[in-house]
């Protein structure tokens, strides 16, 4: 038979800010409790459940559900429930069944601990007060979610991650050139997002081969433990939905895409965030609508509020289907591409009149036709005012500057960042080899160049697509196996081959012996057969990376090539394999053969030119001479400059010639106009977006201003010299040993009477070492970065805020002009606002600590006290002394907790007041900015602004509802010093 009668009232001991919960059902093995003021349900086992039943005792003050206060004289107790019988404010005679109690109503526990002489540490009250103090700053801190992190603190990454997380259920595109660290921008708006509260649950969907790679960087750079979710691990799950097994989910496209039952499974589970890597695979066409995985991002982007989707190359599938993958984050905004590309059109105007920002009041013109409502205009006439002061204009200047950012293009939902714009790339170098064609080469070439028809013969032959039978003739070779002079593994007989086995051993200043070489080649088989040349005909152990390895073979292939000191020389990679991976350790890639799409190209340099390279780019091309391979290269180099910096319009390049240049793979005449025409068109495209939409994206991808305030507020968090302090004391209290290691480290044991459940630390284990400075964990990937936001100390700040532990104490004060034997009692009570954490209201009344300290006969002595002053003078006593004691003054206890109550309540008002007009600050700011960019810029989705005036609404309602309980007591008793 289950303790638990549907309607009783419990609170939760661990989650006591959840409010007053209601037993919703039962039976004899669980209990289901709804917590309505934090809209929570919880189900506990019955047997240890970490419930707290709430009864009231004569002379309690209790709230009813609809607002009216009594005062009870008596209880009784009735099939489980208890009604309760005394008087209103008028005095008039009324009774409340606890079903009807107030759910807001608090519950005081320190006071009934204490009261039954429950008494803790006095170091644990100390811990106490501390946490709740340095909660509450972190709480409200400008950099919460960022100053955990283990990253270099780069201003464009900060910007976004800023920019995104701050708002309602964002929803935008990361499309920053390769490497430029989307990954991390992604990682520190999910970290925020989790930190603050404002998500709880996200689903990471990426290619199969980075799996893994996102698992560590979130795990080795954000702390955040992901679930690597795949069709094992989900038939584990049996019969339940195994996207419900963890908060944060990542699986494989590959996987998932294919799966239409998962996906269902997928759909059911409530996340808040997706986060989709590689965008640019999600085909989508008006022909043919979208593939697979573009149906299974549409379906799930139309459940889940927020929205990550990242791609470094958004064009890469046609304009098309970047315009589709826009739609995904806004259905609304981007219905209509006619329309989309004649905004495009102004792109330039509106960039003009920014840089006209600088020349004014010259260029005022031009500022004007784009800066065309009031509050622009006004900001404008101050730019042009002789009589403004420098200052005034400054400021005018960035907020008009901004107001246009805002207000046109895609610069809401699209972050693309340059290494132009970023500055501080290394230099990329193209080395091309010129080698002879094989006759088994040869012969094919020869015969397509002299006979129109035997192309098309050849396609039929091999099965390959026009023009990879052209330009991957090692893949021709291989699918004419059956030709009886093609009997030799191709690379036996491809001089690309030797080539390299002479490069890798070549100890000369164009020779690659000692240094790590990536090999990228577009086909998995070229890879793999490349892979044994190099063991046969070389001694190397050239590992391999592709699309058909399994995971962990992935892994372990890129494992064993960033080894620096037993590592493989050479990594051989696939295309497809390859893409998002980071191998900046290395600096020599070479393109065993081309892609035919620049993207590809640009994807490919991309592994090595990432935030993290040291070295200039060296870039080793070999080709034959005279062959489509080659003149697929002049396109790339004499076309586009594709070897040089990344562009982004490779893709329209490509759109406007690809199928030319397949035509003209075997003729140069041909192949010199295409060349003309598309450098012709690449110089007028680069223009283009120079002026207009790069521009325009740039000067929004990063604001400097912010970028720079963001990195202030983490340096602020880096250097508060109260953490190390703090994290020692907690360290101590949860019975850790912590010793300096030097070189800024320390190492931290389980000691043998530590507290269970702390994050890295077992019993009986070695523990961890950590350090509190950025620069040394970026150097050191083996040690912690001890923080604010380090899971251990996030876990004891915790532990300490959301259970008992400390809120009652008692302590001797030895002081000489006391008398000995008085009595004090030390209060600390707590605001607390029971609302869903999602609306984070702690930014702005995070649990604020209100102290009272009276002595004996009532004086207040808070001011003339501090908490520190009085701390340091107290001694400990032993459990059953203080028990003992505090028995022994019952009596007077009981009075100076109702005065303290007065006392305290006095300051709840003004508390209230300021968090009122911070929140209204903020966001009413916030608001007039969406209102306005709306009238101008119909990136803004209305359901943003709806979301953010029913988000003030809730903030309204929950702030006015804020009380004050008690949060922690320590008896104080004076005894004489020379005693
Ligand atoms: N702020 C940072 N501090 C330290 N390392 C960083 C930072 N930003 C990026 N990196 C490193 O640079 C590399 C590239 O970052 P990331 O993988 O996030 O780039 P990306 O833009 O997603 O690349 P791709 O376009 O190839 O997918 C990674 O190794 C990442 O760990």
């Amino acid at each position: 038979m289950s303790d638990f009668t549907p309607g009783q009232r419990f609170i939760s001991d661990g989650e006591a800010e959840l409010g007053l919960g209601t037993v919703l059902n039962c039976d004899a093995r669980s209990v289901t409790i709804l917590f309505s003021a934090s809209q929570e349900t919880r189900t506990y086992n019955t047997r240890q459940a970490p419930l707290t039943r709430v009864a009231f005792g004569a002379g309690d003050s209790v709230l009813a559900a609809d607002g009216w206060q009594m005062t009870v004289s008596e209880s009784q107790e009735h099939r489980g429930l208890i009604t309760y019988y005394g008087e209103d404010a008028e005095g008039t005679a009324c009774e409340l069944p606890e079903t009807k109690l107030a759910d807001t109503m608090q519950f005081n526990q320190a006071r009934d601990r204490l009261l039954t002489g429950q008494v803790d540490r006095n170091d644990w009250f100390d811990l106490r007060f501390r946490t709740l103090h340095h909660y509450q700053r972190i709480e409200q801190h400008a950099a919460l979610g960022f100053g955990g992190p283990r990253i270099d603190l780069i201003p464009h990454q900060l910007f976004i991650a800023d920019e995104v997380a701050r708002r309602h259920a964002p929803r935008v595109l990361l499309a920053d050139e390769v490497g430029l660290g989307k990954t991390i921008e992604a990682g520190l708006i999910l970290h925020r997002l989790l930190m603050t509260g404002r998500a709880s649950r996200a689903l990471i969907l990426v290619p199969d081969s980075l799996t893994h790679q996102w698992l560590v960087e979130l795990l080795r750079r954000f702390s955040l433990e992901v679930t690597l979710l795949d069709e094992t691990q989900s038939q584990a799950h049996g019969e339940h939905n195994p996207f419900e097994s963890a908060q944060l989910i990542l699986a494989s496209q590959g996987w998932l895409f294919a799966n239409a039952a998962r996906q269902a499974q997928a759909l059911e589970s409530r996340f808040d965030l997706l986060i989709v890597d590689e965008v640019h695979h999600l085909d989508w066409s008006v022909e043919e609508g979208g593939g697979a995985g573009y149906r299974c991002v549409e379906q799930l982007a139309g459940q889940i509020a927020g929205l990550l989707l990242l791609t470094a190359t958004p064009e890469q599938m046609g304009l098309e289907s970047h315009f589709a993958r826009l739609r995904l984050l806004d259905a609304e905004r981007y219905h209509d591409i006619a329309r989309f590309k004649q905004e495009e059109s102004h792109y330039a105007e509106v960039a003009s009149a920014i840089e006209a920002l600088e020349t004014l009041p010259a260029t005022r013109d031009a500022v004007a036709a784009v800066a065309d409502d009031p509050d622009s205009q006004m900001l404008l006439a101050t730019l042009c005012d002789a009589a403004a002061s420098d200052e005034q204009k400054a400021q005018a200047r960035e907020q008009l500057q901004n107001a246009l950012l805002d207000r046109h293009g895609t610069g809401r939902v699209m972050f693309r960042n340059s290494r132009r714009h970023v500055g501080g790339f290394p230099e990329r170098r193209l080395h091309q080899s010129e080698l002879e064609l094989p006759s088994a080469y040869r012969r094919v070439q020869r015969r397509v160049e002299r006979d129109e028809d035997y192309l098309d013969e050849l396609l039929i032959e091999t099965g390959m697509d026009h023009p990879d039978v052209l330009i991957y003739p090692d893949a021709t070779y291989r699918a004419l196996s059956e030709d009886p002079l093609n009997g030799e593994p191709w690379w036996q007989i491809d001089p690309r081959v030797n080539w390299l086995l002479e490069k890798l051993a070549d100890t000369g200043e164009d020779g690659l012996a000692g240094d790590k070489v990536l090999v990228i080649a577009h086909h998995r088989e070229t890879a793999e057969g490349l892979s044994e040349a190099l063991r046969v005909l070389g001694g190397y152990h050239a590992p391999v990376f592709h699309e058909g390895l399994s995971l962990i073979e992935r892994d372990r292939a890129a494992a064993a090539f960033a080894d620096e000191e037993d590592g493989s020389q050479v990594l051989v990679c696939s295309e497809i394999g390859s893409e998002g991976r980071n191998f900046q350790f290395c600096r020599h890639l070479v393109m065993f053969d081309l892609p035919q799409h620049p993207d590809q190209l640009e994807q490919r340099i991309g592994r090595l030119d990432r935030i993290g390279q040291r070295h200039a780019i060296e870039l080793h091309v070999p080709m034959f001479a005279a062959s489509p391979g080659a003149r697929l290269a002049r396109w790339y180099h004499e076309g586009m400059r594709a070897f040089g910096a990344p562009t982004g319009v490779g893709s329209e390049l490509f759109d406007a010639f690809g199928d030319d240049l397949a035509d003209a793979l075997l003729d140069d005449e041909a192949l010199d106009e295409i060349i003309t025409d598309t450098r012709a068109l690449f110089e007028t495209k680069l223009a283009e977006r120079e002026a207009g939409r790069n521009r325009l994206l740039e000067l929004n991808a990063c604001r400097p201003h912010r970028a720079s305030a963001v990195i202030e507020a983490v340096r602020e968090l880096d250097d508060d010299t109260a953490l190390p302090r703090y994290v020692e004391r907690a360290l101590d209290v949860f019975g850790v040993d912590s010793q300096e290691i030097g070189a800024g480290l320390v190492h931290l044991k389980p000691g043998s009477h530590m507290l269970d459940g702390l994050p890295g630390l077992v019993k009986g284990e070695e523990g961890f070492s950590a350090t509190y400075r950025r620069e040394t964990a970026l150097a050191r990937d083996d040690v912690h970065r001890l923080s604010w936001e380090h899971p251990l100390v996030r876990e004891m700040m915790g532990r300490v805020l959301d259970g008992t532990m400390g809120n009652t104490a008692l302590a001797l004060l030895r002081h000489p002009a006391i008398p000995s034997g008085r009595l004090m009692a030390e209060l600390v009570f707590r605001t607390h606002c029971p609302a869903p954490r999602a609306l984070h209201l702690n930014r702005f009344l995070p649990p604020t600590a209100v102290r009272v300290l009276l002595d004996e006969s009532g004086a207040n002595l808070t001011a003339s006290i501090s908490f520190t002053g009085l701390s340091k003078n107290l001694q400990k006593v032993n459990k059953s002394l203080a028990r003992d004691l505090i028995k022994s003054r019952l009596e007077p206890l009981r009075g100076l907790l109702a005065q303290g109550e007065q006392e305290a309540e006095t300051s709840l008002p003004g508390l209230v007041d300021a968090a009122r007009a911070r929140m209204r600050e903020q966001l009413d700011g916030e608001l007039d900015r969406l209102r306005a960019l709306a009238r101008h810029n119909p990136a803004v989705r209305s359901e943003e602004i709806e979301a953010l005036e029913r988000e003030r609404q809730a903030l309204e309602e929950a702030l006015a509802a804020t009380r004050l309980r008690l949060d922690a007591v320590r008896v104080v008793i004076t005894v004489d010093p020379n005693a």
